[in-house]
């Protein structure tokens, strides 16, 4: 099948006669969206694709639609149809991996002989190799999570910038990180930048770094972030977060692969793939001009969109599973039964904060209740004692310490000191008791 993707009405018509009285079988779309709608679902044979969408007159969306095509369907010839003079930018594409070129208004008999020439060729390739994915510590199986999964498989071998979508505490991070795991650059390093936490003064020196001097209070010289990840990947979170200023600076980097230290006018060469996470809508972003339209194209070559957990409820039992299997693991104790009551309490919960939310139920819960069953019951009373406000949620790390340390203690008290009926009240070991007391430095006598 051959697809064609233009969008204008008269020539995906014409195109599609003239193929079709050729023998070929058609399809035509009018967009990207349903381009690659078509290219994920039934691979084509070969695709005819318009380089000048009206919307975007700059080519950027038809050679970001090609990028993303070659992406998924490597093998997959791509005849680009562009305007008499934009050369350049049918050049570009073929550097992009297009197949060939033809240029508008076109000759029939021209037309049939690339699509010949493009089928033949193609038709000695058999097949993509595929690799071995490395999912680990990713844990659920819905529809929506593994469409997540197949996407980044796809591209995770290739340099293609990723912008990661999704809620707080929906595993964006982790997705970065199985990127990087399972591409080329995996023995390089992966560098976390949060750009939400990153004030627009700071921005320069955090990322390219300065000379001692540079600037008053630069006392010494610093590596930036960028530095640090060369050969590697660099994963910038919260991107919506970054002022306009910050965002021109980040796109010379991305587009020219070079950049200054503070206080050194030497460019230094960069060679890092770029991962990008936001839970802000940037299309609106984009739309508002809050977020620079080229910045967007350069980071955003494949979306993966993570759901919220409540739109895949059936990973919840599974996560469960997984959390108190990993706290039991952590604590050196044996693992734990969970009702399937309980499985139900938990699956009927709204989780704004997500996946971050529901580990720190399951911790919280297995910390409080000390017992080898676990039923709705545990679950609800320590539910009901939640502050539900996702903000509050979302710090797990301190306030679970704070919790866990705060049990401990009342339960010492409560047995006064001693060690075997405080580590049985709290159903942990007397050593695991020992080590949570040193962490929290808590005295063994009073
Ligand atoms: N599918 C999953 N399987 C197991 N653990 C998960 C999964 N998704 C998320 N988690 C866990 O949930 C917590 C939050 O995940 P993560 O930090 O990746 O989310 P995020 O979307 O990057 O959050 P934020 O937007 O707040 O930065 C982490 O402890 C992570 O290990």
């Amino acid at each position: 099948m051959i697809l064609v993707v233009d969008d204008d009405n008269a020539i995906r018509l014409s195109l599609k006669m003239l193929l079709q009285r050729a023998g070929y079988e058609v399809v035509s779309v009018a967009g990207p969206v349903e381009a690659m709608d078509v290219v994920r679902s039934t691979a084509p044979q070969l695709v005819l694709l318009d380089m000048n969408f009206s919307r975007a007159t700059s080519g950027d969306e038809g050679l970001t639609l090609l990028k993303q095509m070659k992406i998924f369907r490597p093998d997959m010839p791509v005849i680009l149809m562009t305007a008499w003079g934009s050369i350049p930018l049918a050049v570009e594409g073929i550097h992009a991996g297009a197949f060939d070129f033809i240029t508008k208004p076109w000759d029939n008999r021209n037309v049939l002989e690339h699509v010949k020439a493009a089928l033949d060729i193609a038709g000695h390739n058999d097949g993509v190799v595929t690799k071995e994915f490395d999912r680990s510590g990713i844990i659920g199986d819905s529809p929506s999570l593994n469409k997540v999964l197949d996407t980044i498989r796809r591209v995770a071998r290739t340099d293609a910038s990723v912008l990661i979508m999704g809620e707080n505490g929906t595993g964006k991070e982790l997705i970065a990180e199985a990127i990087h795991r399972n591409s080329l650059r995996a023995g390089k390093p992966f560098v976390k930048v949060n750009l939400g936490g990153i004030s627009q003064s700071l921005f320069e020196s955090e990322m390219f770094g300065h000379k001692k001097g540079a600037f008053t209070g630069a006392v010494a010289d610093r590596t930036g972030r960028f530095a640090l990840a060369d050969g590697g990947t660099i994963f910038l979170d919260e991107i919506g977060d970054l002022d306009l200023g910050s965002q021109v600076k980040l796109l010379r980097v991305l587009q020219e692969h070079t950049f200054e230290v503070l206080g050194d006018s030497r460019p230094r060469k960069v060679d890092i793939r770029v991962v990008c996470a936001t839970n802000a809508d940037l299309n609106k972003m984009v739309a508002d001009r809050t977020f620079r339209e080229d910045l967007f194209y350069r980071i955003n070559l494949i979306t993966a969109v993570l759901p919220a957990l409540r739109e895949r409820p059936e990973d919840i039992p599974l996560l469960v599973r997984h959390f108190a299997d990993e706290y039991c693991r952590s604590c050196r104790l044996p693992k734990v039964e969970i009702t399937s009551g309980a499985m139900a309490y938990l699956a009927s919960l709204p989780y704004p904060g997500n996946i971050r939310e529901l580990k720190n139920i399951v911790e919280r819960t297995l910390i409080v209740g000390g017992t080898d069953v676990y039923d709705r019951r545990h679950f609800e009373e320590l539910y009901l004692q939640l502050p539900h406000d996702p903000a509050v949620q979302l710090q797990s790390s301190e306030k679970l310490e704070d919790v866990e340390r705060r049990t401990i203690m009342n339960m010492l008290v409560k047995h006064n000191y001693n060690m075997s009926r405080t580590a049985a009240a709290l159903g942990i070991s007397r050593q695991t008791l020992y080590r949570r007391m040193d962490k929290f430095g808590i005295d063994y006598e009073v």
